[in-house]
């Protein structure tokens, strides 16, 4: 661990100089796309501006044989695509004890590194993995002569990486974010599930028997499986200034259990989540943006609040300087949503005098 003092000097001569506070930048919806794959690839251009993140794939879901295809189409896409102010560009490189990570961390540095806002890092075991990228990005952004360093963001999918998720959050002032790899994390920790993350019907609690009948009708109830991580990476994430992601949902056409999954994140305060195909997109923005009757309340309580300390009663509920401070949470949110989404902001009322 470097010392506190070191912890904000470039890792290499030339390095652009370090950021001291992550930009909380939107990015409720990190839209996966495979650069290989020319019918996606080619909706790129109509993705920007209704997306946060475009996240050109090159890790798993990706060929083996396609991944040269898939590192030369990122680069070809970034120069050819204007981003606009609202939408940013992050890439998945292979995981670092692939044969193709290095190759994809210098091309997209060398080629691209002006454009590209984060790096994600998947199977991340602990702070290691992070000091590693962290040293090879200065190289490669002093050699590329970049003046502002690319962000890193760990996916957490191994057992080891869940036991180190604090040090992997604090590794380096490039880290952005963590995501949970729901799949990968399932398999590394030999969970019997087969799924691309949600919930299963087997994981539930049931009622006690009634009158001591074992074989009576007992309500179920399903539990989420990952509640545990997911909270804990909050809390990691929380910790150090750094911004927690649900990551991907595959059953594409569960559009409702989509929903769920994403909104016990959104509660458990995570920023975003991944979207796989077109149709999780508003899931993730309706989700992931607080809904008008939130920020309508949480107006009402900073009112009622005034000075911000004392309790007052509001609606039959105290309210106190923690609940203010959660109110606070939701209008940062919303202000920052509707600075740059025109929608919200006539939703949320936003005027210059509203918070
Ligand atoms: C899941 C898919 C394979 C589905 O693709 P497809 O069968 O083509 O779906 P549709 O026919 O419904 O598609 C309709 C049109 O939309 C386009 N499309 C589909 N997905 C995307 C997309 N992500 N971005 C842009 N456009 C998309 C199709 O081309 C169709 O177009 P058209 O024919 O012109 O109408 C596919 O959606 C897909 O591959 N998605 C990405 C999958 C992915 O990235 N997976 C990796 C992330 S999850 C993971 O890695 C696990 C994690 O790490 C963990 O460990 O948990
Ligand atoms: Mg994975």
């Amino acid at each position: 661990m470097r010392s506190a003092k070191d912890f904000f000097t470039p890792l290499a001569v030339g390095a652009p100089p370090p950021i001291t506070e992550v930009p909380a930048r939107p990015s409720r919806m990190i839209h996966f796309f495979d650069p290989s794959n020319e019918k996606m690839a080619a909706k790129v251009p109509d993705l920007v501006g209704t997306v946060d993140v475009l996240l050109g794939n090159l890790e798993d879901a990706v060929k083996a044989d396609r991944k040269e295809a898939a590192r030369l189409g990122l680069v070809a896409i970034a120069k050819a695509t204007d981003f606009g102010e609202h939408t940013q560009l992050w890439t998945r490189v292979n995981s670092l004890d692939s044969p193709w990570v290095l190759d994809d961390l210098t091309t997209l540095v060398s080629e691209i590194g002006d454009r590209l806002d984060v790096i994600m890092v998947p199977k991340v075991q602990g702070a290691e993995d992070i000091h590693y990228v962290d040293r090879l990005l200065a190289q490669l952004e002093a050699r590329a002569g970049l003046t502002r360093p690319i962000l890193v963001h760990a996916i957490l999918e191994t057992a080891r990486g869940m036991a180190s998720v604090e040090e992997i959050a604090g590794a380096s002032p490039r880290m952005q974010g963590i995501s949970l790899g729901p799949a990968d994390l399932a398999a590394d920790r030999r969970m019997k599930t087969t799924r691309v993350g949600g919930g299963h019907p087997g994981y539930l609690v049931r009622q006690d028997p009634i009158g001591g009948d074992i074989h009576g009708e007992r309500t179920t109830y399903q539990q989420d499986l990952w509640h545990y991580t997911i909270a804990r990476m909050v809390d990691a994430c929380a910790m150090h200034g750094i911004f927690p992601y649900y990551g991907p949902f595959g059953d594409i056409k569960d559009v409702v259990a989509c929903e769920d999954q994403f909104r016990n994140a959104f509660l458990l305060g995570c920023v975003g989540a991944w979207s796989l195909h077109p149709v999780q997109i508003d899931i993730a923005k309706r989700v992931f943006s607080p809904s008008a009757e939130d920020v309508a309340h949480a107006r009402r309580v900073k009112e009622a609040m005034g000075d911000g300390t004392g309790a007052v009663m509001l609606d039959g509920k105290m309210e106190d300087d923690a609940s203010l401070k959660q109110c606070l949470v939701i209008l940062e949110l919303a202000d920052r949503l509707a600075a740059t989404d025109p929608e919200l902001a006539e939703l949320y009322g936003t005027t210059p005098e509203t918070h």
